[in-house]
């Protein structure tokens, strides 16, 4: 039995050590503890260990998350970190977020050696990427461009790109910045123009639902706003209930009491989109991220949603 104050369970790619360390400084700040009495225990997941192939193929939700959640749930550790966005829409019973650390830029970056930007993009260029959303709001815009699957740990993939396998990719700001290599973005996307993915620049903390120690210990760290616009953003997720081949993408915007999300679904191969938007009281988050989904689903097509699920 480990003697450690709190035991975080995270991943072991450099982007999720990144987090767990962000997560234990906190608490060690926040607690008045030494950074050792806050473990790091890394977990291997299955979507670390498949490499070769679209993660929607390897099957079942939550590939970065599952083997984190048994640990969590056996006690091994007190809390998983996790990159919210890949936190999968509904949670194993007896399982909840607890808390996020404050939200990072939530754009996406082009990588593009040689061109920078979108537009400059020579016809029919072939763009790297792993993310269905992606791939599809790139076909949207640019419906010439080719994608083809890109996947590994957001190193591997700036490296296969400036060797010159493909004229591009796309990464999220967040973890290019935290892993200090933001300044391979040749150009930052608006969201106006592409939507992130729900919770992207967001770090959220997983814990025991019965946990009343960790909740605690968590609740200190807390950043509100961050809490509450990921709570909008998953509560439309949940109405959609897309699969990980639905291309869906939201993203909340606070100004002052007043919390605005914009959601969006889009066909894969970016044929067509469909959008929707609400504003209202940060107090009514969840509601308006129904209110959100259940407006694109009433306009979606039937089989662009259920398409693949499981
Ligand atoms: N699916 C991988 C993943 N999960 C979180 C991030 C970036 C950090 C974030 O969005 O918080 C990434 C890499 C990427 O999409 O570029």
């Amino acid at each position: 039995m480990s003697s450690a104050f709190l035991r975080i369970g995270t991943r072991g790619s450099p982007l999720a050590l990144w987090q767990a360390h962000a997560t234990q400084q906190a608490l060690a700040a926040a607690h008045h503890v030494l950074l050792d009495e806050i473990e790091i225990v890394v977990i291997k997941t299955t979507g670390d260990q498949v490499r070769d192939r679209p993660l929607a193929d390897v099957g079942g939700k939550g590939l970065f998350t599952k083997e984190i959640e048994e640990a969590l749930l056996d006690r091994r550790i007190d809390l998983a970190v996790h990159s919210a966005k890949d936190v999968p829409t509904f949670l194993p019973q007896g399982l909840r977020l607890a808390a996020c650390l404050p939200r990072a830029d939530v754009r996406d970056a082009l990588v593009a050696p040689g061109y920078r930007t979108l537009d400059s993009l020579p016809y029919g260029a072939v763009v790297g990427t792993a993310s269905v959303r992606r791939a599809a709001l790139l076909k949207h815009l640019r419906p010439d461009l080719k994608t083809v699957l890109l996947r590994g740990n957001v190193e591997t993939r700036l490296r296969r790109v400036e060797a010159g396998e493909m004229h591009a990719t796309l990464l999220a700001l967040a973890g290019l910045t935290r892993l200090g290599l933001q300044n391979h973005a040749t150009e930052v996307l608006d969201p106006g123009i592409f939507l992130p993915a729900i919770g992207q620049g967001a770090v959220a903390i997983e814990i025991r639902t019965d946990d009343t120690r960790t909740a605690e210990a968590v609740a200190a760290i807390d950043h509100g706003p961050t809490s509450t616009a990921l709570a909008a953003e998953r509560a439309m997720l949940a109405v959609l209930d897309g699969s990980c081949r639905t291309p869906i993408a939201g993203l909340t915007v606070m100004d002052g009491d007043v919390l605005h999300l914009r959601g969006l679904v889009v066909e894969p191969e970016g044929k067509a989109i469909w959008r929707a938007e609400a504003r209202g009281p940060v107090s009514d988050a969840e509601k308006i991220g129904r209110l959100v989904g259940e407006d694109l689903l009433a306009q979606v097509p039937p089989g662009i949603i259920a398409v693949g699920a499981v």
